[in-house]
């Protein structure tokens, strides 16, 4: 058992403290891009400041032969580019891979200063966390880190989403959790073959009625990922940490990109992956409130006065509760304006009648 007072010690001599909560910082679109494809990695320099995570992706989509070229390309971005105000994250490769030793050891001299956050995949278990916590701890003693990597899992096995809680809470360098819906399809021996989004077979279909004509009876398709997402979003809210959906695979659906990623908004994600520049628009727009809400928010914060008590806004009651959920919108809104000024404008112009 580890007791509070070891949780927050370095796990390394020289390794620096670990955080005691983790920072709020916008991360609508986590966007991938492989270091090692010279078209992508020159575009990122240009995409600073434009996208509030840019993620140098290792693992799958980067064919074995080219892991150490696109490992040696990240380095590369990582010493040159001045990342702003975007936060640089990469993705490692799973830890059972040939790569993941080579990437850990390589990055953290290298490039360790300027990584906020790690994403490992398919973490199965509180033991995948441990042996990351440990490892960079003693990689950042040696290099002389003074800012401790944050690591972020992907729950892209059945065994991560049973141990969903022990994962959250198995070190302070927690930052967040993504679905990976791909991986977890195969792994749980789903029946779909899509990266991510819905499936016209996943339905409901209305009741018969007498007389009804078979093919009049309307179906609703519904989320294959709502149940992951929902306990996603209570393990992070509890260790309080941030979830995020991950990749939706049908580039040119962006229409059904977006509704996949309001569905995760609205149930409490705070971001997701963009794999094609086009995606990024997408999850700026869907994951910064909208002027509307936040209007409503900010009315129903100034009508509760000291927030506690009952009142009719709209021909609707308002109470302790609902002006929390308000402050929650008010309160994103906020971080996000002062990244982004045209949110910001917008939020600006916002007058309550
Ligand atoms: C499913 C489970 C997972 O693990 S998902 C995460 C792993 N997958 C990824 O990271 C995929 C990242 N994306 C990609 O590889 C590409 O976007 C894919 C999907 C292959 C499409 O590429 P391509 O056919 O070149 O698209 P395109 O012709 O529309 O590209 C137009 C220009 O944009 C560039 N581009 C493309 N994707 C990115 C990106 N992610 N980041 C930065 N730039 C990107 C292309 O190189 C192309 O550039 P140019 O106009 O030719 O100079
Ligand atoms: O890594 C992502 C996935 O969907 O698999
Ligand atoms: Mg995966």
């Amino acid at each position: 058992m580890r007791t509070a007072k070891d949780f927050f010690a370095p796990l390394a001599v020289g390794a620096p403290a670990p955080l005691r909560e983790i920072p709020a910082r916008p991360s609508r679109a986590i966007h991938f891009f492989d270091p090692g494809n010279e078209k992508m990695a020159a575009k990122v320099p240009a995409m600073v400041g434009t996208v509030d995570v840019l993620l140098g992706n290792l693992e799958d989509a980067v064919k074995a032969e080219n892991k150490e070229k696109s490992r040696l390309g990240l380095v590369k971005i990582g010493q040159e580019v001045d990342f702003g105000p975007t936060q640089f994250w990469t993705r490692i490769n799973s830890l059972d891979s040939p790569w993941v030793l080579d990437d850990l050891t390589t990055l953290v001299p290298a490039i360790g200063d300027k990584l906020d956050v790690i994403m490992v995949p398919k973490v199965q278990g509180a033991e995948d966390i441990h042996y990351i916590d440990r490892l960079l701890a003693q990689l950042e003693a040696k290099a002389g880190i003074t800012k401790p990597i944050q690591v972020h899992a992907i729950l892209e096995t059945a065994r991560g989403v049973a141990n969903i809680e022990e994962i959250c809470a198995a070190s302070p360098r927690m930052q967040g959790l993504s679905l990976g819906p791909a991986d977890l399809a195969a792994d749980r021996r789903m029946k779909t073959t899509r990266v991510g989004g819905g499936h016209p077979g996943y339905l409901v279909r209305q009741d018969p009625t007498d007389g009804d004509i078979e093919g009049l009876r309307t179906t609703y398709q519904q989320d294959l990922w709502h149940y992951t997402i929902a306990r996603m979003v209570d393990a992070c809210a509890m260790h309080g940490i941030y979830p995020y959906y991950g990749p939706f695979g049908d580039i040119k659906d962006v229409v059904a990109c977006e509704d996949q990623f309001r569905n995760a908004f609205l149930l409490g994600c705070v971001g997701a992956w963009s794999l094609h520049p086009v995606q990024i628009k997408i999850a700026n727009k869907v994951f910064s409130p909208s002027v509307e809400d936040v209007k409503h928010a900010r009315r129903v914060i100034a009508a509760m006065g000291d927030g506690t008590g009952a009142v009719m806004l709209d021909g609707k009651m308002e109470d302790d509760a609902s002006v929390k959920q308000c402050k929650v919108m008010v309160a994103l809104a906020d971080e996000l304006a002062a990244i982004d000024p045209d949110l910001k404008a917008a939020y600006d112009a916002i007058t309550l009648d």
